[in-house]
């Protein structure tokens, strides 16, 4: 699995001060709100699980996945509902959790449904972001880290269903996706 990796973009220690810092934020932010943390998976998963313990006030969890990316390294610019949330969204502080923010297709698309079952509030946030790609009009209201029009995987992030396990953030070698 190493091998496959050109350079690791995002350390383990990195990525555990930065979800601090964001843990801190959003804590202050939701301090007295009804707060729902939705994660997006697959890939959003290990963030989340990091995410939400360094959330010191009360907040609910649940889980939507939706797929635009399929097997491979480009988006398919087709986002499907794979599983929906099974909360109520009305009357909530929404603040949906991903992994990375590219085109921003699926962003856009799980926000527009979503703000259609009345939640009180609806916020993103989302650990990577890679603006040099955007296609949609989106934006993150909490962001982690900035990341250059490279293919990364780790903490969460994949390619084909491999890497998640990866500890950090690394750029994959193109020689892997482009075979
Ligand atoms: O901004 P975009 O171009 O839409 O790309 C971002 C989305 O693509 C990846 O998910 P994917 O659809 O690959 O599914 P996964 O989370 O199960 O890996 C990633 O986890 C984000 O959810
Ligand atoms: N890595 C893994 N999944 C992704 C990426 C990426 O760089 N961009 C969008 N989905
Ligand atoms: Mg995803």
């Amino acid at each position: 699995m190493e091998n496959d990796i050109l350079n690791v973009l995002i350390s383990e220690e990195e990525l555990a001060k930065k979800v601090q810092e964001i843990g801190a934020q959003i804590s202050k932010d939701y301090e007295g709100k009804n707060l729902m943390m939705v994660s997006v998976l697959k890939g959003s998963v290990v963030f989340m699980a990091d995410l939400m313990r360094a959330v010191t006030v009360p907040a609910e969890i649940d889980f939507m996945s939706v797929s635009s990316y399929g097997s491979g390294a480009k988006t398919s610019g087709v986002v499907k509902i794979i599983k929906d949330l099974d909360i109520e969204l009305a009357g909530r502080d929404l603040l949906i959790v991903e992994d990375i923010l590219d085109s921003g297709l699926t962003l856009s698309y799980i926000k527009k449904i979503l703000l259609e079952r009345g939640p009180r509030s609806i916020k993103i946030c989302t650990l990577l972001d890679k603006p040099e790609r955007r296609k949609a009009d989106i934006f993150a209201d909490y962001s982690g880290f900035e990341v250059p029009d490279e293919f990364v995987v780790g903490y969460g992030l994949d390619f084909a269903e491999k890497y998640r396990n990866l500890p950090y953030i690394g750029v994959l070698k193109p020689s892997v996706y482009e075979k």
